[in-house]
């Protein structure tokens, strides 16, 4: 849903210590992607832990269009009766993907090799995000797009009626793009290749395997080949989602930086392409541990247990780790700067085609709030002052960003003079229950008047 109400600017401030248990909501990557391949398989898919974010409820409106059924149980599960590869309808109206570059983007996949004409738009953050990163790969399987400049949304595309598999080695490190072309190549007839230079999560992968697909990896010298046989039938599946890192990460980051916290979060996948923050904490010295560390569903899990940690560093970040931790580096910095000396990130691109671009975001609110940043294209530096060396007392624009907004909430808990978001209402597009949640932990965190 593109229609944004009026800002509703926050403010958080410091309190006394965060202690308690944090039970985050479900992965909205795995969200997604439950209601699409449920969507592509012939029967019911029922799913349990189901982020209820807007972004994925966008994503489920979206396949009531495409013509499966889609509804929502009393106790909570979610119902899915798909309509089976290549048996998506045309949707009537426009689909409106709201602030979601996964949602757009898996759904562009998924209709491509369908013939089917889709207009596909979203709020004035998704129109401004690149898509040419997805439609250039679905043009080698026949599929046509015409949108507005630099392959901009609102954008039309039209699936092809007589697909090709395709080989395609993406050439951004981006698991929005590599499952697209997984997508396409469900309905193409034949094996279709994607080859990633570095790993990105690999969700579609796994999950594709458990709805009965014939997908498998390879690492070679080019890197991960992953290979998907066409035109499978999809078995429905009971899916039980676990609850979101990313998510974990505002919580545990919280924690780290306010005197005297004390939090659980339990229950969160460590899928080594997701977790790449919680290892940068531990190398910054932070005080988290991995407690009742199990496997659920064939993913590693644990509970996170994050404690005040005074004595953290900054250190430099491997480039090799960014795409394990894409989401988290807004909360990162924030954490940086409440580290002793420079924290540097590198290969980090990619973060300027977010939902903002992410470092200018960070950078302007950390300096706005006495942080001093250094940035370039693809790289910046925060200079930590210290556990609460961050001054505050300053108004920072999110920019339509989830991310940027929760990061700024969780460092006013540890400032000196409290740090405004101009607006909180993104928030619930991954995270409907961050308010809630904090205010339980005994955050201080109050809607402000304009
Ligand atoms: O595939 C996914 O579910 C996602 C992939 C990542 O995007 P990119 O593929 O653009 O890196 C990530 O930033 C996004 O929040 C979720
Ligand atoms: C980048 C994100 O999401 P998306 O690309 O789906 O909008 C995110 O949630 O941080």
């Amino acid at each position: 849903m593109s229609s944004h109400g009026d800002p509703k600017p926050m403010t958080s401030r410091k309190g006394g210590a965060l202690k308690g248990v944090a039970e985050v909501p479900g992965d909205k990557s795995i969200s997604h992607r439950s209601l699409i391949f449920g969507a592509m398989a012939v029967g019911e898919t029922r799913v349990t832990g189901l982020l209820e974010g807007q972004d994925v409820l966008d994503t489920a409106s979206a396949m009531r269009a495409f013509g499966a059924q889609v509804t929502r149980e009393d106790d909570g599960t979610w119902s899915i009766h798909g309509v089976g590869v290549g048996g998506f309808a045309e949707p009537e109206d426009v689909l409106d993907c709201g602030n979601s570059g996964t949602g757009v983007r898996l759904l562009m996949g998924a209709m491509a090799t369908t013939p089917i004409s889709v207009t596909f738009t979203g709020d004035a953050s998704l129109r401004s995000r690149p898509m040419a990163r997805v439609t250039d790969p679905l043009a080698l399987f026949g599929t046509q797009a015409y949108g507005r400049a630099q392959g901009r949304l609102p954008m039309t595309l039209v699936g092809a009626a007589q697909p090709m598999p395709v080989r395609y080695a993406t050439p951004v490190p981006s698991a929005q793009v590599k499952s697209a072309v997984l997508l396409a190549g469900l309905n193409a007839p034949g094996e279709t290749v994607v080859i990633e230079a570095e790993a990105t999560r690999d969700h579609s992968e796994r999950m594709l395997a458990g709805f009965g697909a014939t997908i498998s990896t390879e690492v070679t010298d080019e890197g991960r080949v992953i290979t998907l046989q066409g035109q499978p039938e999809l078995r429905p599946q009971v899916i039980a989602v676990p609850r979101d890192p990313s998510s974990a990460a505002f919580p545990v980051c919280a924690a780290l930086i306010t005197e005297g916290s004390d939090v659980l979060v339990p229950n969160i996948g460590l899928n080594p392409t997701r977790a790449g923050l919680f290892e940068t904490l531990r190398d910054m010295g932070a005080d988290l541990t991995y407690e009742n560390p199990r496997e659920e569903g064939g993913e590693p899990v644990a509970d996170l247990r994050a404690r005040f940690s005074p004595n953290m560093k900054g250190i430099e970040v491997p480039p090799e780790r960014a795409a394990s931790m894409i989401d988290e580096y807004p909360i990162l910095s924030i954490v940086a700067a409440n580290a002793e000396g420079q924290t540097v990130m590198r290969g980090v691109k990619e973060l300027r085609v977010k939902e903002s671009d992410r470092i200018a975001a960070m950078a302007d609110g950390l300096r706005l709030n006495g942080i001093e940043v250094e940035d370039g294209p693809d790289w910046w530096i925060v200079h930590g002052r210290g556990p609460g060396g961050v001054a505050g007392g300053a108004t920072v624009a999110t920019h339509l960003d989830h991310r940027i907004a929760m990061s700024f909430l969780c460092a006013g808990f540890a400032s000196q003079k409290g740090i405004t978001i101009d607006d909180c209402g993104p928030i619930a597009t991954s995270f409907p229950i961050f308010e809630p949640l904090m205010k339980a932990l005994g955050a201080r965190l109050e809607l402000s008047n304009r």
